[in-house]
């Protein structure tokens, strides 16, 4: 289904998002330091780039693991319904486990599966979300470790999707509706 026309204004270059991972990279080993494997858990779809670039600067034994969280279909909106549509392959009763998220809008996928692998017992679970918008939040939660904070935009790019597309886009852009301009 076509949507509305719209451009994508640059937001976050690829060079600043590389520079923050290396960052955030250099907490998570520190906190995990001791670990003996670290499961690292993306969440599908919007967190594809994400964790690939995260485990790669990562100096730590880790396994790598998916779940696949939807809410928003092809609307800027949420429809507070999460549908998990793939569990994790492995286990992780009694292991470390770090979550890592595209973003946090209001705040529904990452509290529900959250609450999900809580459920699970795992010995510590920690949180890291490249993009956090604390003024759309709707439920009690933050992520652990945030690259950037933003306005009220609705994003694409960096895996982050609208309506399935701009995931390919190596920087983080804003999406401006074109009728809204006039
Ligand atoms: O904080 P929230 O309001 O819940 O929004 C954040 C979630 O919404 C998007 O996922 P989406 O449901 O679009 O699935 P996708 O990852 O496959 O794009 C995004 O990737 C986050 O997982
Ligand atoms: O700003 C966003 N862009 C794309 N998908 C999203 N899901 C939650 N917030 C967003
Ligand atoms: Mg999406």
């Amino acid at each position: 289904m076509p949507t509305r026309p719209y451009v994508i204004e640059e937001m976050i270059s690829a060079k600043t998002i590389a520079a923050r991972i290396e960052a955030l990279a250099k907490d998570i080993h520190d906190a995990f330091e001791d670990t003996d494997k670290l499961i690292v858990v993306g969440l599908l779809r919007g967190s594809f780039v994400f964790i690939a670039d995260m485990v790669r600067e990562l100096d730590l034994p880790v396994e790598v693991d998916f779940i696949e969280a939807s809410s928003y279909g092809n609307s800027t909106e949420s429809s507070r319904e999460v549908r998990i549509l793939k569990d994790l392959r492995g286990e992780i009763q009694g292991r470390d486990v770090l979550v890592v998220e595209d973003i946090v809008d209001t705040g529904y996928t990452l509290k529900h599966v959250v609450g999900l692998l809580n459920a699970k017992g795992p010995k510590r679970l920690k949180t890291v979300a490249l993009l956090d918008k604390p003024s759309r939040r709707e439920v009690d939660i933050k992520a652990d470790w945030t690259g950037f904070e933003i306005p009220d935009e609705f994003v694409v790019g960096y895996g982050i999707d609208f309506a399935q597309r701009n995931r390919n886009l190596p920087y983080i852009g804003a999406v401006r509706f074109l009728e809204d301009e006039a």
